[in-house]
């Protein structure tokens, strides 16, 4: 059988970890590691077309990547087994350590940093997340933060998620040209990783506050406005949100770019904190 087939009888699952849009996701061991195994349920995803997929995911690497270790597909249902992270969607590890880590730029930065290589590594693949959010990242040991779910967008079956006037669009994380034509690029996932750092940088607040997905579209479309400077965030590191907020995809820094100006930015001398 395919390399990145698993058998069931390898796989242990044990208590549920959270529900995600293809059903629930337990921690669980295979061959003596403990992983992440999501359960998917029937009608939520399309399946043939993951399985086929799921040979390149399984090849994608990297130490801010969630690992695709593998999935069973010989028993129903499709079980999709990852890499496990202790501590949970960085949404949630925001707002909990919300007072404490807004006190220190440099631990926002780096955090931006992990994403962004994340992202550049995509990036040189090709690669497109399609939801890049900080809740579809997750946390591990050492504040380690790796980007999870990337390219899962394509299998949903939910039209509440799949049509941009659906409850569950990701709205508030999308450009133009995603709104308009739903034209996913590298450059819609910049825009988003824009919106990544707002959220990083404001403590895990809800982007654009409680206003309505179709008010956000007319704010950010037709007003050409944008999200506010986070109060922890410095003048250097909006300026490079606001760039990957351009209306235009082909202006917007790649993340190669990204990655070379916040690095340039976690220098000594910018952050009299690290010394
Ligand atoms: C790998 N992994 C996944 C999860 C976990 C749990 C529940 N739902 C999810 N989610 N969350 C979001 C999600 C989103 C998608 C899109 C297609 C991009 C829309 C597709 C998914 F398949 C999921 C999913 O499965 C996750 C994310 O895949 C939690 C972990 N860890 C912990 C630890 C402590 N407490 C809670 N979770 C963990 O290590």
């Amino acid at each position: 059988s395919s390399k990145w087939e698993i058998n069931r009888d390898e796989l242990e699952i044990f208590e549920m970890l959270g529900a995600g849009c293809f059903g629930t996701v337990h921690k669980g061991t295979w061959k003596g590691r403990v992983v992440a195994v999501k359960m998917t349920k029937e009608n939520t995803m399309s399946e043939e077309s993951f399985i086929e997929e799921a040979r390149t995911m399984t090849q994608l690497s990297h130490d801010n990547l969630v690992q695709l270790y593998g999935v069973v597909t010989k028993t129903k249902p499709l079980i999709i087994v990852t890499e496990f992270m202790p501590y949970g969607s960085l949404l949630t590890y925001l707002k909990r350590h919300r007072a404490r880590i807004l006190s220190k730029v440099a631990t926002l930065t780096d955090m931006c940093l992990q994403v962004c290589s994340a992202m550049v590594y995509l990036e040189q693949r090709g690669f497109i997340h399609r939801d890049l959010a900080a809740r579809n990242c997750l946390v591990g040991e050492n504040q380690v933060i790796k980007v999870a779910d990337f390219g899962l967008a394509r299998y949903v079956l939910d039209n509440e998620y799949i049509s941009s006037q659906g409850a569950k669009f990701p709205v508030k994380w999308a450009p133009p040209e995603v709104l308009s034509y739903t034209r996913f690029s590298t450059k819609s996932d910049v825009w988003a990783y824009g919106v990544l750092m707002w959220e990083i940088f404001s403590g895990g607040q809800m982007p654009y506050d409680n206003m309505r997905n179709a008010d956000v579209v007319d704010y950010v479309c037709h007003l050409n406005k944008r999200l506010e400077k986070p109060n922890a965030s410095p003048e250097k590191l909006y300026s490079l949100m606001i760039e990957c907020w351009h209306k235009d995809p082909d202006p917007r820094p790649s993340f190669k770019e990204i990655h070379k100006k916040l690095s340039g930015l976690l220098e000594v001398g910018n952050y009299p904190s690290i010394s």
